[in-house]
Formats: C-alpha cells, structure tokens, sequence
C-alpha cells in the first residue's frame, strides 16, 4: 500500500523554485531516502508531507486520502504522518519533562487521558527506554537519548509514516549508528515507513529500500538504492557517491 504519494509537487519562494515538479511514494513498511546539498528542497519537500508547507501546485495522498493544498489536513491523517526532527534539543521544550511532553503530544493528537500513560510507557520501551525517562528533562539528555525521546513522541499516536529531516546528522557517529538501529528496527517490526531526509548519502543509503535525490528543486533520479549506488544515471549522484562519508556501522554501542 503506499502510505504517502506526492505526485507534480511545485513550490516557489519569490525566484527561487524549492520544489519543481517533485513527485515521491512511500510504501508501507518501507524507507524512501531523499538526499540532496543543502537548498535542493528536502525540507520543504518533508514540510509539505507533514502539511506544515503550503505547494502551489500537484497533488498529495496520504494513506490514499487526496489532501487539499492549504487546507488543513484532518486530525488522523496529521496523526498518521510524524515528524522527528534534526535537533531534538531544540524541538523539545526545555522546561518540560518527557512525561510532559508526550501528554502535550497526545493531548494535541486528540488521544484520551486514560490511555495516555500505557501509550507513553510503550513508546518508550519502542525505542530501548524505561520509564525512569519520564521524569527527566530534555537538558539532562545526550544527544542520542534526546532523540529517543524524540521518536518515542512521534510514536505516540501509532503513525503510519515517520518523516526523518536530517533525524541523525547533529550525532557523533557511533551514537547515529543506534538511532538508526532504532529506527530499522521500528520499519522492519511495525511496518512503518519512513521518509528519510539527508545531505549524507551515507546515511541514507545504509537505512533506504528506495532513494530519490533533488537538486534545486527538481528530482534527478529514483530508484532501487542498491541500482543507484551500482549505477547511477545522473552526475550529480556520482558526486554525492564521491563526496560521501564512510558510513555509520549499523552496530554501533556507544552513547552520547
Ligand atoms: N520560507 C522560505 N522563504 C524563502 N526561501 C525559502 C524558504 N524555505 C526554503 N527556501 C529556499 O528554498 C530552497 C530549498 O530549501 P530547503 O530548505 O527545502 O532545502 P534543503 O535541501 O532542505 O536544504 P538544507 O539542508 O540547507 O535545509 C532554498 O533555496 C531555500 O533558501
């Protein structure tokens, strides 16, 4: 089944085209990777999913329900398609608990304060935490927990997709390897799909069954990631091969 389809997506700033006729499926259970340098569209590409960015034009589905372009997206599908952000210091709210912030999370979500501590204590443990985490606030936690957290509360209202923007770039490398496990993990047991946003071909090839890569605004291929990384089609994959790093090891066992 495919989760999101965005199909023709065009967004302008003033001259510049963000997104130029961009279209993109994810499947369930599935990673879609999309890479790109810096201001190839990748951010306004994941907004516009998340229904945070308004396109000018072209069409998005979302569990194969058609979104109006500007209007608001109904509740459960906003529910269904979860951000985890770059850093979640700075996206989750310092004076805040974890507790607390997860009951804001569901709170807006619209999810019953009954069931809302046997959902904060299972999207916890989805991603290796006890709930000792409740109580601790955001400065108290390394990067790598932070963005635990981060994903245990885009967990919390049971999505269907998790829209990963740059979700592992502000980690030591070791630390990127686990959040990434946790991540695979979460795809392979619940079926869940992620959209999986980086600069760092590295990174999204080691996580991604599909990879699409922009530039300014536009995609210049698609495709199997193993086709693109054995063959690319376009230069400017062969640069972004070239230019990559050597990559996280998926068994990674330090904390930062
Ligand atoms: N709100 C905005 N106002 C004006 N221009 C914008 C806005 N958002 C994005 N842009 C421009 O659109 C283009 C695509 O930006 P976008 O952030 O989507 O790229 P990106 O690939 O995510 O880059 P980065 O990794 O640096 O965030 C860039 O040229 C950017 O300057």
């Amino acid at each position: 089944m495919n989760v999101i389809e965005v199909a023709h997506l065009c967004k302008r700033f003033g001259k510049i085209a963000a997104l130029d006729d961009v279209s993109l499926v994810a499947r369930q259970g599935m990673t879609v990777g999309i890479v790109g340098e810096s201001g190839s569209g990748k951010s306004t590409l994941a907004r516009a999913v998340l229904g945070l960015q308004r396109p000018d034009s072209g069409s998005l589905r979302i569990l194969g329900h058609e979104i109006v372009l500007g209007g608001r997206m109904p509740r459960e599908l906003r529910r269904s398609v979860q951000l985890v952000p770059q850093d979640p210091r700075h996206t989750l709210n310092p004076a805040r608990t974890v507790q607390r912030s997860l009951w804001f999370h569901m709170a807006a979500q619209g999810i019953r304060r009954a069931e809302r501590k046997a959902r904060a204590h299972d999207a916890l443990a989805m991603v290796a935490l006890t709930p000792d985490y409740l109580h601790a606030y955001p400065g108290e936690l390394s990067g790598g927990l932070a963005q635990r957290v981060a994903i245990a509360r885009a967990l919390v209202g049971d999505p269907a997709v998790l829209v990963c923007d740059e979700a592992v770039s502000a980690l030591d490398k070791g630390v990127q390897a686990q959040v990434l496990n946790v991540l695979s993990e979460l795809q392979r047991d619940r079926r869940l799909s992620l959209v999986f946003v980086s600069h760092d071909l590295a990174v999204v090839e080691h996580i991604s069954d599909e990879i699409t890569v922009l530039r300014r605004g536009r995609v210049v291929e698609t495709g199997a990631t193993q086709d693109i990384l054995r063959a690319p089609k376009d230069p400017y994959t062969t640069e972004l091969l070239a230019a990559r790093t050597a990559h996280p090891p998926l068994q990674g066992d330090e904390e930062g």
